[in-house]
This record gives C-alpha cells, sequence and structure tokens, in this order.
C-alpha cells in the first residue's frame, strides 16, 4: 500500500478540457482526518472560471449529443478500465482524504466501474416509445407520436464527502451517457479522489470541455453553481440542511436530491437476533456510521430488548478501533467538529439518563464506538443524524409504536424490520415512511441498479442507475400527421 504524503502536491483544477491553475492564485488545505496533516492543496476556482467551464461545457455538448450512444458508451468504458488500472492508487487517495479503511475504498474503486458499465449498458437499452392518435376520442390513424429522450444542456453533479468517487460518478455516467455535459463540484474533503477519478476520464480522450471539475470553496461558487443560468439540471447528494439551501437557491430546473437519514431498525419480539446483531452491527458502524443509510437507531420490542442489546454490547466491544491503513472498522470522524457534533449528541443523551452500555471514548476525533440504552424521544440522539459511531437503543412495546417513532423522523431515507413472520413485515414495511425498506438486513444503498430514494427531508427525485439516466434526460414528443 503506498502511503506518501511527505511529498505536498498542489493539485490542478479541471476546467475546459485543460488541468490548470486556478488564476484566484489560492489553494485550499486538504487535511487528512487520521494522518491529522495536510496531505495537498486543491485550486480555489473563481466565478470567471466557472462561467468559462460552463460555457464550454455548453458548447462540446452539442457535438457530444450528436454521438452514438455506443461511441458516447466507448469512452465510459474506457473510464471504467482506467478506474480499474488505477485502482490502489485512488484507493490510497479516498483513504487519506477521508479516512475511509484501504479495502472499503478499493472497493468503492471497484464498485465505481462496475457501476460505469452498467449504466453504459442501461443507456444502450433505454427505448422510447410511439403512440397512436387514435387512442383518444376523435383522434386519427394518421397522428403518430415518437417519444424520444433526449439530453437536458449541462448538469451540475455535488457530491459529499463520503463515497468521493462512486456517488461522484454515479452521477457523472448517467449524466454523459444521457448526452449532458457536466460540472462536478466534489467536497472539499473528497476533491483529491475527485480530481484522481477525472484524471481517469480525462485520459479516455473525451472531448474537450464536456466535463469540468470546479474545486473550491462553498462560499465563493457554491451558491454560484447552483443559481447559474448555464446549468440545466442539479443532481446534489449532501446533508439535509444543504439540501434544502439548494432547493431554495435553485429556480425552474430540475433538481435530484439524496439527503441525510435517522434510518430505523425495528427488531420485533420473533425477529431472529443473530440475523438483527450482524445486520445492526454491519449497518450502524462501518466507515463509524458515516453513510448516509447507516442503521441511525434502533427500536426494538421490550420483550427481546435485554438480549439485543447485551449481544449488541458484545459485538461492539469486538470492533477494531484505529486506523483506515489497517482497515479498522471505526476510524477518526472526517474532522474535529464532527467529532465534537457526536459527542455532543452524546453527552446529552447522558445528561437525560440514557445508559451508556459501552464507549464514549475519544481521542480527538476518534470516537470509540457507543451503544447507549433507555433512549427517550426527548434526547437529541433520537432524532438528530450523527455520521458518527454512536446506536441509540429506544425500547418499544409494540409494532405501531415502533412504527410511530420511526415515522415521527423528518427523515425518511431507509428503515429495516427484523421479524421471521413475512406477513408482520410486509405490514410494517407498507407503514413506514421511507424510500426502502429492508426485511431482515441492513439499510444499504446498492445494488446500484436499484432505485434509490429518500422521502420526507431525506430527499426528493430517485437516483439508481435507470432512474438517473430519465432524470438526467427528458421526453421529447415528435408527432407525424400523415396524409
Ligand atoms: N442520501 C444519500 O444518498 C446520501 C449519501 C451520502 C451522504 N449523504 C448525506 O451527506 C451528509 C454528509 O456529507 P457532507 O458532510 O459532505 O454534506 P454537505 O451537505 O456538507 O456537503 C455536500 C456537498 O455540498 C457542497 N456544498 C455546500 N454548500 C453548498 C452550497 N451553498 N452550494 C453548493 N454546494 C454546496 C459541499 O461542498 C459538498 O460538495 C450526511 O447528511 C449524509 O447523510 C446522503
Amino acid at each position: 500500500m503506498a502511503s506518501n504524503v511527505s511529498e505536498l502536491t498542489t493539485y490542478n483544477a479541471f476546467l475546459a478540457g485543460e488541468w490548470k491553475k486556478s488564476s484566484s492564485g489560492e489553494t485550499i488545505a486538504i487535511k487528512s482526518p487520521y494522518l491529522r496533516e495536510t496531505i495537498g492543496y486543491v485550486q480555489a476556482v473563481t466565478q470567471d472560471e466557472v462561467d468559462q467551464a460552463i460555457q464550454a461545457a455548453h458548447e462540446a455538448q452539442k457535438s457530444w449529443a450528436l454521438l452514438s450512444l455506443s461511441e458516447r458508451g466507448a469512452y465510459l468504458e474506457r473510464w471504467a478500465d482506467e478506474l480499474e488500472k488505477n485502482d490502489k492508487e485512488i484507493a490510497t487517495a479516498i483513504m487519506q482524504e477521508v479516512g475511509k479503511g484501504y479495502n472499503d475504498a478499493r472497493k468503492e474503486v471497484v464498485r465505481t466501474a462496475d457501476l460505469i458499465r452498467y449504466t453504459v449498458q442501461e443507456a444502450l437499452h433505454l427505448h422510447g416509445e410511439s403512440l397512436r392518435g387514435d387512442g383518444f376520442p376523435g383522434g386519427s390513424q394518421k397522428k403518430l407520436g415518437i417519444v424520444e429522450r433526449v439530453p437536458l444542456g449541462v448538469v451540475l453533479a455535488i457530491a459529499p464527502f463520503n463515497y468521493p468517487v462512486n456517488l461522484s460518478a454515479s452521477k457523472i455516467a448517467p449524466a454523459l451517457m444521457a448526452g449532458n455535459g457536466v460540472i462536478f463540484k466534489p467536497a472539499t474533503q473528497g476533491s483529491i479522489s475527485g480530481i484522481k477519478m477525472v484524471e481517469a476520464l480525462s485520459r479516455t480522450g473525451l472531448p474537450k470541455g464536456i466535463i469540468s471539475l470546479t474545486t473550491g470553496r462553498g462560499s465563493v461558487i457554491g451558491d454560484y453553481l447552483v443559481e447559474h443560468k448555464g446549468i440545466n439540471m442539479i443532481s446534489f447528494t449532501g446533508g439535509s440542511s444543504t439540501g434544502r439551501h439548494l432547493s431554495q437557491q435553485s429556480a425552474m430546473i430540475p433538481l435530484v436530491l439524496e439527503l441525510g437519514g435517522k434510518d430505523p431498525a425495528i427488531v420485533c419480539e420473533d425477529a431472529d437476533l443473530d440475523v438483527a446483531v450482524k445486520s445492526i452491527m454491519n449497518g450502524a458502524f462501518s466507515y463509524s456510521g458515516q453513510r448516509c443509510t447507516a442503521i441511525k437507531r434502533v427500536l426494538v420490542n421490550e420483550k427481546v430488548a435485554d438480549e439485543l442489546v447485551s449481544r449488541l454490547k458484545a459485538e461492539v466491544e469486538k470492533l477494531t478501533v484505529g486506523s483506515p491503513e489497517d482497515d479498522s472498522t471505526i476510524v477518526p470522524l472526517i474532522d474535529d467538529k464532527a467529532a465534537d457534533f457526536v459527542q455532543g449528541l452524546i453527552d446529552d443523551a447522558l445528561d437525560k439518563n440514557a445508559t451508556l452500555v459501552t464507549g464514549n471514548k475519544r481521542e480527538d476525533n476518534l470516537l470509540y464506538p457507543t451503544l447507549l440504552d433507555n433512549v427517550t424521544e426527548e434526547m437529541k440522539v433520537a432524532w438528530i443524524e450523527p455520521f458518527g459511531p454512536v446506536l441509540p437503543v429506544i425500547h418499544v412495546q409494540s409494532d405501531d409504536e415502533a412504527i410511530a417513532l420511526a415515522n415521527k423522523s423528518e427523515f425518511g431515507l431507509q428503515a429495516s424490520v427484523f421479524t421471521q413472520d413475512i406477513d408482520r413485515a410486509l405490514d410494517v414495511a407498507r407503514q413506514v415512511e421511507a424510500g426502502t425498506v429492508q426485511i431482515n438486513g441492513r439499510t444499504e444503498r446498492g445494488p446500484d441498479h436499484f432505485p434509490f430514494l429518500g422521502v420526507k427531508a431525506s430527499g426528493m427525485g430517485v437516483q439508481g442507475i435507470h432512474n438517473s439516466l430519465i432524470s438526467m434526460s427528458r421526453q421529447k414528443v415528435t408527432v407525424m400527421n400523415l396524409k
């Protein structure tokens, strides 16, 4: 594993087909969450450069959209090959920049190559339709409507830090396959990984300008990009408050938002506890809980609560804590502010008499996995997304109480229900307000060809490969009026 941060690189931005320094003359330092030192610098792109990138994307998009689907697909296939060829280098960048375990980072790169290839195939297999005019009263057989999908123009792809390659490519690949130009804004912490991913794309010889990568301060270019008249669609993944802000700033363009969550694991008294414990552990603690679909609260039937908690405790205490270079499950959080935030939620719960089962230990931004029992509705941790390794357990008397608590949350990303009675599982699943309900499994985004969506404060619109292609294109109807 390469881990060389001794030579600090200043990375260029990819603007209108060229890797270059910003005219701002300013850079942003990227600090590794676990090395706790600067590992590189990225460009602070200016508003003028954003204008130029958007204009170049519009120009390039016209001829890009005229390429055949297979020609566009061939570039993307090469991109997937390039990612695989450079998986170790990119995985190292992800590990150092966002503190993800090396093996998981490598899996993220491989998963991304698979996602790109599937996106190509899905785009090749999308079909339009034709409509007969006489299908409506008074209509004529001589009227024939042809419905095709056409690009939207230039798509703005904004990604979060936690899957800096996969969540970016899951926007860029469908946008390009649908015939759009792309402006990609990575999370600041995630920029180096995003740059490495776009370097791989640029090596495919993609037409100049069709994609630009704008690194920069949210305060300087964030709102500017979102409000820009040259942007025709925004695909955003990130926190709910940023998403809400975006939806207020953007005007009259399609918006897909994948936001935060507070996914509950509902454990009924007839659950197979082996399955429940394994799924909850994996769902709640991998990558220190920094996953949108992490299990963020357990709603367990009183009858099995003590047994579940003692089994969870035993597993939590076995978790590996330390460095992503050793593939520890529990790693330092993205920054000190994030750790302070999670600590605040733990402190609030303990002040209000939650039971500390295990954890609540901290070294800088490394928080040990923390299990809290007897959490009540008065505690912040019952409702707020921690994005860290703390799991609150709330006792309930019935399925109805669990469903009511699940639905009282402002979020509605996913939920899990554990029971051995399929009718009961489906009954709970039907009533829980969430984009996806997992029966006897952990909450998770994949497989990437499934629709992925959040309801309420968890999002708007649908991702997943097929749905992303649909949301990044629109219908165009041509009507033939025959003699
Ligand atoms: N539902 C999902 O698919 C999903 C997946 C992963 C993460 N998330 C959520 O993301 C959050 C963690 O990620 P984060 O901390 O990177 O989120 P964040 O909201 O802080 O940032 C997300 C992105 O938005 C950018 N941004 C910030 N202000 C902006 C502005 N004014 N205009 C334009 N862009 C702006 C950031 O630079 C970053 O690229 C969590 O809440 C998590 O649940 C959701």
